[in-house]
């Protein structure tokens, strides 16, 4: 028998949150109340469909043995790789560690990749995100910082979108506001297509509390980052 999207089948599936359920609502991520009613093997096979329909208006020959296996090949990497970050399921949990050695200055995590996705043109955003904070009571496992980042860069995006989630997120888990996110990218979209421009890149930054009040400890961010 058939399952309506939203069975009672499928709530395993649904976390009931969001991915982004944490962030502000003009931080989030546009989706569809229903994102999570279908598995993602459903989304992967439905996707292969349309993909396949889109080859095949191109005149591609989908008997080809190198071909045929593309559209299936594309629908697994939109939803298990590139995409993955609008499953809240993959959203990593910020592990702190109580800050004994009272560590209190200046932490950066920096040249952290970013793979991630124009949502405008759907082709590759290739860049470096460098991550700071002032830690308090706590500190925080290097690898979230990383994982933040991995996380929102895995969806349809534009950059200013994914400094302002990274940061409000690394706020939001380390329980401050002293962060201080800056990525710097290269969009496909203008390197491959449109104005062609291949030297040109982007740097956004998100800068809290005292990174917004102090010029000199922004400067330090900057100086340690190399710029
Ligand atoms: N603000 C912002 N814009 C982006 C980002 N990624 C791509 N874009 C831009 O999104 C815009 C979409 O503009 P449109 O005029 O609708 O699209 P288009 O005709 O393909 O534009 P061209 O790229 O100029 O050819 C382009 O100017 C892109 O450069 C991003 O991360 N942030
Ligand atoms: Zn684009």
């Amino acid at each position: 028998m058939e399952k309506e999207p939203n069975s009672p089948a499928h709530t395993d599936h649904l976390t009931g949150l969001g991915p982004d359920d944490h962030l502000p609502p003009g931080l989030r991520t546009p989706l569809r109340a229903d994102a999570f009613a279908k598995p993602d093997e459903e989304k992967i096979e439905a996707i292969t469909g349309h993909f396949r329909a889109i080859m095949d208006e191109l005149g591609l020959d989908l008997t080809d043995d190198s071909l045929a296996g593309t559209p299936r090949r594309v629908a697994k990497m939109f939803v298990q790789e590139w995409f993955k970050g609008l499953n809240p399921e993959h959203r990593p949990e910020v592990r702190l560690f109580e800050n004994r050695y009272e560590y209190q200055q200046l932490l950066v995590e920096r040249d952290i990749t970013v793979f991630s996705c124009c949502e405008h043109h759907f082709v590759p955003i290739i860049g470096k995100a460098h991550v700071a904070y002032l830690p308090g009571k706590h500190v925080v496992g290097l690898s979230k910082l990383n994982r933040v980042v991995q996380y929102y860069a895995r969806r349809p995006q534009v950059q200013e979108r994914l400094t302002r989630q990274v940061a409000e997120h690394l706020r939001h888990s380390l329980g401050t506001p002293d962060v201080a996110v800056l990525i710097e990218a290269d969009h496909l979209c203008v390197m491959s297509r449109g104005v062609n421009d291949t030297s040109s890149s982007t740097l956004t930054s998100e800068y809290g509390g005292r990174f917004q009040e102090d010029a000199q400890l922004r400067a330090e961010f900057l100086r340690q980052i190399g710029k």
